[in-house]
């Protein structure tokens, strides 16, 4: 696990702001992303939920998605994001978004996004995912992500933080760095 690269991708940053959190199952999207939108005050979309039932079955089954079945789904976040942004809201999404075709897919239907990524070793993220309860994604899935997983490059608008953290902590690093000019 490496340092924090945590400076401000200032710049990028647009007004709405437009945060997707992103990393493999496990790292702590959701938790961190409820977390930062209501500390921002903005709007939270939760990515999962907006899957196909068909992407779900897939992968409670065991399955790994393929980029064709991602398209659709990075689409309807892209949309859901871009539809807050043109109303004058800040938002939240939460997004695997593991590969930089993916990311610049959702920089596609919105150029302001900035991409939190939390950085997770495998045998956390697979503990945290055979820990949870209720969800449809098995443990067993988790490598597969690592297998395909692109982290963010120098000149995407992103910031890195260290998934294993407190989530409270996490929060408020990321709610500094993203509410700075
Ligand atoms: N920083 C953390 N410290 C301790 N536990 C955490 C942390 N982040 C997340 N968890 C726990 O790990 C589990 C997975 O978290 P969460 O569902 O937010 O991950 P996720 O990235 O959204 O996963 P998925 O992509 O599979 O939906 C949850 O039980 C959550 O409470
Ligand atoms: O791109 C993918 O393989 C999937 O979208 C997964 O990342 C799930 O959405 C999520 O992680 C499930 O918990």
């Amino acid at each position: 696990m490496g340092e924090d690269t945590a400076q401000s991708p200032a710049g990028a940053f647009g007004s709405p702001p437009a945060i997707v959190v992103m990393g493999v199952a496990g790292c702590g999207k959701s938790i961190v992303g409820k977390g930062l939108a209501a500390t921002l005050g903005a709007t939270f979309i939760e990515g999962d939920r907006l899957h196909p039932p068909e992407n779900v079955a897939r992968m409670a089954s065991g399955e790994p998605l393929t980029d064709t079945l991602r398209a659709g789904w990075l689409d309807a976040i892209g949309q859901q994001v871009a539809a807050s942004v043109s109303s004058g809201l800040s938002v939240v999404a939460t997004c695997s978004a593991l590969k930089r075709g993916y990311r610049d897919r959702l920089r596609g239907f919105c150029r302001g996004i900035v991409f939190l990524y939390l950085e997770i070793d495998p045998a956390t993220a697979r503990r945290r995912v055979a820990n949870r309860r209720g969800h449809f994604m098995p443990a067993s899935l988790v490598d597969s992500q690592f297998a395909i997983l692109e982290a963010p490059e120098a000149d995407e608008a992103a910031l890195t933080l260290d998934a294993k953290r407190p989530v409270a902590d996490i929060v408020a690093e990321a709610a500094g760095l993203l509410r700075k000019p």
